[in-house]
């Protein structure tokens, strides 16, 4: 195996004083001694601008909606031109909205439009389940049969996808695609650019759930011509449990109008002339509904601040040389003790967790919880363990890897149930 770093806590340290994106660590509040390896489900808590809509609310009353530095009736839009460069979009291509599920809901409203032999979806079989719910759902208001109208692509060992098998169930029956950038479990990042390709080229639609890859992954959406994609921002984006998510519509679909209506997708400047007719915006701020959730986007917007100043090829680098080392101690470090990584090792197939998998699985993680350190579980065998570019160091990774090794060595995971927690 060749080693590409040193195996000693000192040269942790060593990357550490030599990494360009270290002082954004001092942003975030990172609970004492614990060695935080869930950013895939919930990012921390950053320092800046997170009381900034309270104020506002304090100082201005009804008056914050278009008073004070971030006036909260163009807010949505704002964030969305803040998180375009992040999707490679055109700032009017990205709005801030709903939940990751409604934005679903909504974008398969709009852009599914079964017609003749073009009725099915192509989803897959690892999805997560918010994704195949909702499609299900459009399948049945579409008044047609989920059973008949929903292909899900299998996964031949549970892990992964392959883009090909995709590619070749893009037929002349299917109206649209909707994927993960990145699989939830498993952390493959599938190749966006190959699929929307091929889609473009059949005649589908295709939109993508990239919840495992904005902040952690860069994509070209608008070059590549993605359809719809949509994203929560309470991962790697760091803007809380609920926070506001994203959603991205390619402008050449903006003449479509949405789906699902609502005051708040209107032309601004006539919004507030209440008449009944819709006159949505031609960007994506059409596809949002009501009324925007304003406190949860302060600690959204402290947070793309350092985005846009660490930039998403950095954070992308220093993410995947994070992956590569957790991947390569692991390898050395826990020989032997009955650990596969389930994660793609190519860098352009891996998004930004490792997928750890072991039998005892899910009382190796309780175990690491009682040591510190936060990975979270996903049934039946992965333990996912995330290292964040702007907060996690060099040295937390060598030591999230020495108390595994102690966990197992010890044996102390036995003294855990072999049972799931409520909220993994
Ligand atoms: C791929 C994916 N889609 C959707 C969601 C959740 O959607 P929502 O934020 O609407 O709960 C998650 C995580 O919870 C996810 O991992
Ligand atoms: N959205 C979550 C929640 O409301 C509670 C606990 C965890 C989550 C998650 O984000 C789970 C996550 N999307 C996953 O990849 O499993």
């Amino acid at each position: 195996m060749e080693l590409l770093f040193s195996q000693t806590r000192e040269y942790a340290e060593e990357r550490d004083q030599r990494d360009e994106l270290r002082s954004y660590r001092r942003e975030f509040y990172i609970p004492e001694g614990v060695l935080y390896m869930d950013g895939n489900s919930l990012g921390l808590l950053s320092k800046r601008a997170v009381m900034h809509m309270v104020e506002a609310w304090k100082q201005f009353g009804i008056d914050g909606w278009t008073e004070g530095d971030k006036p909260w009736f163009y807010l949505a839009e704002q964030l969305g031109g803040q998180m375009a460069p992040l999707v490679g979009a055109k700032p009017h291509e990205v709005v801030a909205a709903g939940s990751t599920t409604t934005n679903l809901h909504q974008l398969l409203a709009t852009f599914y439009r079964p017609c003749g032999n073009r009725t099915k979806i192509v989803a897959n079989e690892l999805d997560f389940p918010t994704d195949i719910y909702a499609i299900k759902s459009i399948i049945r208001l579409k008044g047609l049969d989920p059973e008949q109208n929903l292909i899900r692509i299998k996964s031949e060992d549970g892990r992964y996808l392959r883009e090909e098998e995709i590619i070749s169930a893009m037929t002349e029956e299917v109206a649209l695609v909707l994927l993960p950038t990145v699989l939830y479990r498993s952390g493959q990042l599938l190749n966006v650019k190959q699929l929307t390709e091929a889609a473009r080229e059949k005649g589908v639609l295709i939109g993508f759930d990239a919840c495992h890859s904005i902040g952690a992954v860069l994509h070209q959406f608008h070059a590549w011509q993605v359809d719809f994609a949509v994203w929560c921002t309470y991962k790697y984006l760091n803007s809380g449990p609920g926070g506001v998510a994203g959603l991205y519509v390619h402008e050449k679909h903006h003449s479509h109008s949405p789906g699902l209506a609502g005051w708040f997708g209107s032309r601004k400047d006539r919004q507030f002339d209440m008449d009944h007719t819709f006159e949505p915006a031609g960007s994506a701020g059409a596809y949002q509904t009501g009324t925007p959730h304003i406190l949860s986007m302060a600690p959204l917007s402290g947070s793309l601040e350092m985005f846009a100043e660490a930039g998403m090829e950095r954070i992308r680098k220093k993410s995947l040389v994070l992956t590569e080392y957790l991947m390569q101690l692991i390898r050395v470090r826990l020989d032997g003790m009955g650990f596969t990584i389930g994660n793609p090792v190519e860098e352009e197939r891996r998004g930004g967790h490792v997928a750890l998998e072991h039998v005892e699985a899910v009382r190796i993680a309780k175990a690491l919880k009682a040591e510190k350190v936060i990975p979270d579980f996903r049934s039946p065998n992965v333990i996912r363990l995330a290292p964040v570019a702007l907060y996690t160091s060099f040295a937390d990774v060598w030591d999230v890897v020495d108390r595994l090794k102690r966990i197992m060595e010890e044996r102390t995971y036995e003294r855990f149930q072999q049972e799931r927690g409520v909220v993994a």
